[in-house]
């Protein structure tokens, strides 16, 4: 099954020789067909129906093909979200089961997979969802093989290692969601304590994405103020204020939205707009993603886990040398060889 809008392909399909057409339109061009600007996302189940909403509904982008191996969800998902054209912009949204429809894409985000049933460990996900990557990641090269790769599926870190052993692309093309959701949900409690924007609260959470994520403490500011310059104690265990609280609430955040609704998906949709907007306009902004960490803070596994990076159109540009406290370090090894204790576990 392929089905696709014909919002942008009317000189292809046969409508321009109705005379009523041609009496209608004096043809002077043909119309742009590739707008530069494509995203597939593989999976339209929570997450990936999220992120797309986001990514039209932010105008990040006007062209987007999904790919499932549900062919009716697929058609149904496209025809809503077509029925939602006359309040986007020209959105050009395709759908099928066959890979040919994600050609010439510019990133391809995967969002397919098995999730977290109520109280199961992302980790657990692991062997399911590399037979699902082996399926999907030679397929998506296939018609796009300059594409950035953008990993969502759990657990994301060791994903996003598998993709990239799958792929053969070199690293900074192979970026997972990571921490970015952990650091949004992070500045989100910490703007509720301070009553200060989530915006204005600079906060990163680096490490795994999930249990044994490392929020760094040492450089949470406001406006360059550091909390840790007020309280000497924040986040630790001696701190009496027991800031420490929030990180353990982020952990806890997908375990308890999971156990009230069943998955999470608006949060993770946006986490992913904001990554996919940020390689599409070249932004070179600063986000918390996954990326291969061997070399950084003494780790010398060939691991992938997040840390703060510059991404722009062609992918990972810089990994940021941020300054841990012994503590914190420790902590991102930890998570490192946790990171390498399950690779090893994997079949490919
Ligand atoms: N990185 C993050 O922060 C987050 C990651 N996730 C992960 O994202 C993944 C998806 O979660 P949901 O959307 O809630 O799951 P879902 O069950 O709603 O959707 C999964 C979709 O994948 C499709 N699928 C399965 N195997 C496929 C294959 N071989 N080819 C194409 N499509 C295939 C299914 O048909 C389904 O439509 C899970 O692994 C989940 O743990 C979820 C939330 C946050
Ligand atoms: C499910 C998941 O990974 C999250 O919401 O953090």
């Amino acid at each position: 099954m392929a089905e696709n809008n014909s919002n942008n392909h009317s000189n292809e399909n046969g409508n321009s020789k109705m005379a009523t057409i041609r009496k209608l339109l004096q043809a002077r061009q043909e119309k742009v067909v590739d707008t530069g600007n494509k995203v597939t996302v593989v999976g339209v189940g929570q997450v990936g129906m999220a992120t797309v909403f986001s990514l039209l509904t932010q105008g990040v982008t006007n062209n987007i093909a999904l790919v499932d191996m549900n062919a009716d969800k697929l058609k149904g998902e496209m025809m809503d979200l077509q029925h939602g054209s006359a309040f986007l912009c020209n959105a050009n949204i395709q759908a099928g089961t066959d890979y040919a429809i994600t050609e010439n894409s510019q990133i391809c985000v995967i969002a397919a997979g098995v999730r977290q049933q109520e109280g199961e460990d992302r980790r657990n996900l692991v062997q399911r969802n590399v037979e699902v990557l082996k399926g999907i990641v030679p397929k998506l090269l296939k018609y796009s093989p300059n594409a950035i790769l953008l990993i969502a599926s759990n657990p994301v870190d060791v994903l996003t290692y598998v993709t990239w052993k799958i792929s053969g692309l070199p690293k900074h093309r192979v970026i997972g969601s990571g921490t970015n959701l952990d650091s949004g949900r992070f500045r989100y409690l910490l703007s509720q304590k301070l009553s200060i924007a989530p915006t204005s609260c600079h906060a990163y959470i680096i490490g795994e994405h999930g249990d044994s994520s490392v929020p760094v403490w040492s450089s949470v500011n406001i406006a360059g103020v550091r909390l840790r310059d007020l309280n000497e104690d924040i986040g630790l265990e001696s701190d009496d204020e027991n800031w420490k609280e929030t990180h353990a609430q982020v952990v806890q955040s997908a375990y308890e939205v999971i156990k009230l609704k069943g998955y999470t998906s608006w949060a993770i949709g946006l986490s992913l707009t904001q990554i996919i907007k940020a390689i599409l306009t070249n932004a070179t902004s600063v986000h918390a993603v996954t990326t291969c960490v061997q070399g950084e803070h003494g780790i010398t596994d060939e691991v992938f886990l997040s840390l703060p990076c510059v991404l722009g159109r062609n992918g990972v540009l810089d990994v940021i040398r941020q300054p841990l406290t012994d503590t914190e370090r420790q902590q991102v090894f930890h998570s490192a060889t946790l990171m390498a204790e399950l690779q090893a576990k994997i079949k490919f």
